[in-house]
């Protein structure tokens, strides 16, 4: 049995705690932590886990195996050299840290500790919709992609929500995802803020275009709307030389009713991924135990900074062209 400790005891962390108590195998949460304390006791006293106030406890506890770190993104840094530090591994919730500089010192650490021990949260690749579509891809039946059009819409966020967040937190997935898709490497990025909805803090910049270059030439649009009101929905076309593959959406039921029919959305993350976060967990515990990751590692997040660093950069000159400058993948990450 692997003895996870997790830091941060908010939105993602209960639900993956859920998860690993109710449904996944192999794992038990048994140190808990969160620096507002009660928060972590009430997820914590019902399981019988070790409560604390501060992550680097938790992290040295020596019934703790394993770490999950679901704290805001700013707090990441401290808790993965923690880990690093330690010699224990670390499932980090994306985005790895919120800048490229940042997110390398994590890779030069592990690169000189000589072994793997960071996997960041891009559950994106555990979603079966995802990997059906990497399949098309792969198979080359399709013949060479050329562009795609990807849109991450949100219901509504909070006044906390930054214009950057835009990037480092909710771009950062399709970020991720499609130079995995496509086997890419990037190149330039482009913002453009289309009219801006009145359905929102004044200081944010919502909805937000983004353009990605990959090396080939293949141009990804990235639409963000964080305050769309109707629900949440993610949505991928990849247009290709032999035809045009759609990112599946979840099943969901057909609704008839009142004279009109329907197919209703999630209201957020936690539904909509579900599956791809049981996965993306239950191999973490199982990787973890078997003393080898296999998932996103620490270089992906640091491909996914860089590339978000040029976007932020992008967005302070609305329309110019920032390059994408991301070193080759080290032999340690291949
Ligand atoms: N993969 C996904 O789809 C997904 C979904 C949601 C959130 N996330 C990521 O998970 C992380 C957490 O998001 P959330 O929505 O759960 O946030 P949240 O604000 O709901 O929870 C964060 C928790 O961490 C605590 N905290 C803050 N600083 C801390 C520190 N230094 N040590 C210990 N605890 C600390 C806060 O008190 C809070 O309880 C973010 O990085 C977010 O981007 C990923
Ligand atoms: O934009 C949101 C994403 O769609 C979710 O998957 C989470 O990562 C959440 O933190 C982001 O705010």
């Amino acid at each position: 049995m692997l003895r996870i400790g997790v830091v941060g005891c908010g939105a993602i962390g209960r639900e993956h705690i859920n998860r690993i108590t109710n449904r996944l195998a192999g794992g038990k949460v048994v140190a808990v932590s969160d620096l507002y304390v009660e928060g972590a006791h009430q997820v914590g006293d019902p399981l019988g886990a070790t409560v604390y106030s501060n992550s680097a406890d938790l992290v040295n506890d020596p019934d703790v195996d394993a770490i999950i770190c679901t704290t805001p993104a700013f707090a990441h840094k401290e808790t993965v050299i923690q880990a690093l530090e330690a010699g224990k591994p670390i499932f980090c919730e994306k985005p790895l840290t919120t800048t490229a500089e940042d997110s390398l010192e994590l890779a030069e650490i592990e690169m000189e500790l000589g072994k793997k021990l960071i996997q960041v949260g891009f559950m994106r690749r555990f979603d079966e919709s995802y990997t059906q579509v990497k399949d098309l891809l792969d198979s080359g039946e399709f013949g060479a992609p050329l562009y795609l059009r990807c849109s991450h819409w949100f219901p509504e966020v909070d006044d906390g929500f930054t214009t950057e967040m835009a990037v480092y937190d909710a771009a950062i997935h399709e970020i991720d995802v499609i130079h995995w898709l496509l086997n890419e490497r990037y190149e330039s990025a482009q913002v453009m803020f289309p009219r801006q909805t009145g359905k929102k803090n004044p200081e944010l910049k919502d909805p937000q275009i983004m353009h990605i270059r990959c090396k080939s030439g293949v141009i990804a649009t990235i639409e963000v709307f964080l305050n769309c009101q109707f629900g949440y929905d993610i949505s991928c076309q990849i247009v290709c030389e032999n035809g045009v593959i759609d990112l599946p959406k979840p099943p969901r039921p057909l609704l008839r009713r009142s004279g009109g029919q329907t197919i209703p959305l999630d209201e957020n993350w936690k539904n909509h991924w579900m599956r791809a976060y049981d996965l993306e967990i239950q191999q973490w515990i199982d990787a973890v135990r078997a003393g080898e990751l296999t998932g996103p590692n620490a270089w992906d997040g640091v491909i996914a900074n860089v590339t978000a660093d040029a976007l932020l950069r992008a967005q302070q000159n609305e329309g110019q062209i920032e390059p994408i400058a991301v070193g080759p993948r080290p032999d340690f990450y291949k």
